[in-house]
């Protein structure tokens, strides 16, 4: 099994102004986590969860601490080397899909590599597998309009996949879907991470969720409460 450390938080502290002072949203939090898990972070509402993710995902910086994804110092970035950060080794899925409305699933996808050289054909091939990942193969050429709910969230699986991230971060990824549709997506992610060995992190306050996470981290009032691994050995496949 590979055990890289391949994010690491020391002392983080997170503040963000509020009137004349400051209000504290992530209090000297230390964690790391190793390429592969899944992981899901959980609390009450406003406990930091978010807070936390956007960190590590290089869309907010540290007040204090150190942050360190991928060998790379979060607080010291400049804004092009965050861009590229996110770009090249980390998908986002959030709550709401943020699908373009007036694209088909595969230019939805696709909009992912456009910032990359790759040549059309190296899209199309990308592109197409990444959809087949999710168990949209044949609704390439379907307008994202007329796809149910538990489908946009795949196209966005698909979307946050297509670059290959070594880490996937998922804010609430089920918040909007029935639980039939939840399961399905959970167990597509699973999947991807067993098969690609994708680092997958969570933010979550959906129990069905944390039946499938290996590691549980929990979060209360911006400080780590108590963090626990789960075994899945005797679960059933
Ligand atoms: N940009 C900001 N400016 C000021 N305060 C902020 C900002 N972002 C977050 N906060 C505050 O920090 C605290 C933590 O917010 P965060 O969104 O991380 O919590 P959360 O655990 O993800 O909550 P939820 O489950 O409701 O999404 C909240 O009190 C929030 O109001």
């Amino acid at each position: 099994m590979n055990t890289e450390t391949i994010i690491s938080i020391e002392n983080l502290t997170k503040q963000f102004p509020e009137g004349d002072g400051f209000f504290t949203a992530l209090k000297d939090i230390n964690l790391t986590f190793k390429k592969g898990e899944f992981t899901g972070v959980v609390g009450p509402s406003g406990s930091g969860k978010t807070t936390l993710l956007n960190i590590i995902g290089s869309l907010d910086k540290p007040t204090s601490g150190k942050v360190n994804v991928l060998g790379l110092d979060i607080g010291n970035l400049s804004h092009k080397e965050s861009a590229n950060l996110r770009n090249k080794h980390i998908g986002f899925i959030f709550q709401v899909y943020n699908l373009l409305p007036v694209y088909t699933v595969f230019e939805n996808v696709e909009f992912a590599l456009l910032l990359q050289s790759y040549t059309k054909s190296e899209r199309k091939k990308m592109v197409m597998e990444s959809l087949e990942w999710v168990g949209l193969g044949d609704q390439a050429s379907k307008r994202v309009t007329k796809l149910s709910g538990g489908e946009g969230q795949r196209v966005a699986i698909a979307r946050a996949m297509v670059k290959r991230p070594q880490i996937v971060i998922a804010d609430e990824p089920t918040a909007n879907l029935d639980a039939a549709n939840a399961h399905a997506i959970l167990k597509t992610m699973k999947k991807l991470n067993q098969e690609l060995n994708t680092t997958f992190l969570f933010s979550t306050h959906d129990e069905k969720v944390m039946t499938y996470l290996d590691r549980i981290i929990h979060l209360r009032d911006g400080k780590l409460e108590s963090e626990e691994f789960i075994s899945h050995e005797n679960d059933k496949v």
